[in-house]
C-alpha cells in the first residue's frame, strides 16, 4: 500500500483497471438477464391462448408435426444462444459473427426438435434485438425502443440490407427456404426485409399496441393478444403465404383487423371471438408463425424498457 501511495499514477491505473473489470462483469450479468428475458418472452408467446392457428399448451393449432413440448425443447436449446449473441453485441461484433452464432443456434434447435422449424424467425429477430440492446448497454445509452432500433440500424443495417437482397443467391448450394420461395412468388417482404428495415412491425405496430392496451389498464394477456392481432393484421407473414397463398394471407389480415375494429380485448367476450378466429385458421391450416415470433420480440423490448426504468 505504501508503495502504491508513493506512485499515484500506479494507483490511478489500478483503480481504472478495477473499474473496467467491474463494468465488464456488470455487462456480462446484464447479458444473462437479457437472455433470460428473451427465453421468457418466447415462453410467454407459447402459453398465450387463444392464439389463432398457433401451438399452445391447449392444442397444436394448425400443426400436426409439433406441440408445446417441441417448443419447450427448442426454447431450452436456445438459452445459451441469446447470451452469446448479447455478449457479441456488447462489443458491436461484425454481422458475420452474429450470423455464425445464429446458424449454430438453428442447428441446435433442429437437433432438439427432430428437424422441425420452431423458432427460426425468433432466432433472427430476438437475436438481433439482444445484440442491439447489449450494444446500447455497453455504450451507456438508454435502453429505450427507438435508441435500440437506431443502434441496430447504425451498427448492422447495411449488412442486414445485403442479407435481405442476397437471399437465395447467397448460398446456391442450399435449397431456398419457404420464406425466400414465397417472397419471390408473391412479391412480399418476409423476415429478411423486416430485419433490414429495423423490425418496423415490432417497433411501430406490436410494441405500441402492447403498451396502449396496458395503459388502458388491461393485463399482460390482453396486451399480448391485441399486439398479436395487430401484427397479424399488418405483417406479410411468409409462413401464412407458404400455407395459404394470397387468399390465406387476406383472410388472416381481414379477420385480425375485424377483431381489433370490434374493440380487441376491450370487448366483452373477446375470448370467444379469438377462439372463432383460431378455429377458422385451423380449418385452413393457416399458421402466423412470423407474427408469433415478433410478438415475443415486442414483449422482450417492453421488459427491457422496464429494466431501464429500474436503473433510473
Ligand atoms: C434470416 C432468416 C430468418 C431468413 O429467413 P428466410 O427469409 O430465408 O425464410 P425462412 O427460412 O422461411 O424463415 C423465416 C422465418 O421467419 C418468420 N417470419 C415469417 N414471416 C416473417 C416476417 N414478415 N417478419 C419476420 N419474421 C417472419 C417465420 O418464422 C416462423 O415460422 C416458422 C415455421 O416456418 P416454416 O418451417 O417455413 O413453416 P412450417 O409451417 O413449419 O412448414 P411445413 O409444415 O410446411 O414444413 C415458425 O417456427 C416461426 O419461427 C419464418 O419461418 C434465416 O433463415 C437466416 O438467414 N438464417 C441464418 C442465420 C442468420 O443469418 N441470421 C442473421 C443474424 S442473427
Ligand atoms: N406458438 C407457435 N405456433 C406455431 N408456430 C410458431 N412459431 C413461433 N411460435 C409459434
Amino acid at each position: 500500500m505504501r508503495r502504491l501511495m508513493a506512485h499515484p499514477a500506479t494507483l490511478d491505473a489500478a483503480v481504472h483497471h478495477l473499474q473496467k473489470r467491474r463494468t465488464e462483469r456488470d455487462n456480462l450479468a446484464f447479458c444473462r438477464v437479457l437472455a433470460r428475458l428473451a427465453v421468457r418472452s418466447l415462453h410467454h408467446e407459447l402459453v398465450l391462448y387463444p392464439k389463432p392457428g398457433l401451438v399452445s399448451r391447449v392444442d397444436n393449432g394448425s400443426h400436426t408435426d409439433m406441440n408445446a413440448l417441441t417448443f419447450l425443447r427448442s426454447l431450452f436449446s436456445l438459452r445459451h444462444y441469446f447470451y452469446q449473441i448479447a455478449v457479441a453485441g456488447l462489443e458491436a461484433a461484425p454481422f458475420h459473427r452474429l450470423q455464425t452464432l445464429a446458424i449454430s443456434a438453428e442447428q441446435r434447435m433442429l437437433r432438439a426438435t427432430g428437424g422441425i422449424n420452431t423458432h427460426r424467425g425468433a432466432i433472427f429477430a430476438l437475436g438481433m434485438l439482444c445484440a442491439a440492446t447489449a450494444c446500447c448497454r455497453a455504450r451507456r445509452m438508454p435502453l429505450q425502443p427507438q435508441v435500440i432500433r437506431a443502434t441496430l440500424l447504425i451498427q448492422w443495417g447495411d449488412a442486414l440490407a445485403r442479407h435481405s437482397i442476397a437471399g437465395a443467391g447467397e448460398q446456391p448450394h442450399l435449397p431456398s427456404s419457404h420464406g425466400q420461395r414465397v417472397a419471390a412468388q408473391y412479391a412480399v417482404g418476409g423476415a429478411r426485409e423486416e430485419g433490414a428495415l429495423g423490425f418496423p412491425a415490432v417497433f411501430e405496430v406490436a410494441l405500441p399496441q402492447l403498451q396502449a392496451t396496458l395503459a388502458q389498464g388491461r393485463d399482460w394477456t390482453c396486451a399480448s393478444i391485441d399486439a398479436l392481432f395487430a401484427l397479424m393484421a399488418h405483417l406479410s407473414d411468409t409462413n401464412v403465404y407458404h400455407r395459404g397463398g394470397a387468399a390465406g394471407a387476406s383472410l388472416v389480415r381481414a379477420r385480425s383487423a375485424a377483431f381489433l375494429a370490434a374493440g380487441g380485448s376491450a370487448r366483452d367476450g373477446w375470448q370467444q371471438q379469438a377462439l372463432d378466429c383460431h378455429h377458422a385458421f385451423v380449418a385452413q391450416r393457416l399458421s402466423p408463425g412470423g407474427a408469433a415470433d415478433l410478438l415475443a420480440a415486442a414483449c422482450l423490448l417492453h421488459q427491457v424498457g422496464l429494466l431501464d426504468g429500474e436503473r433510473g
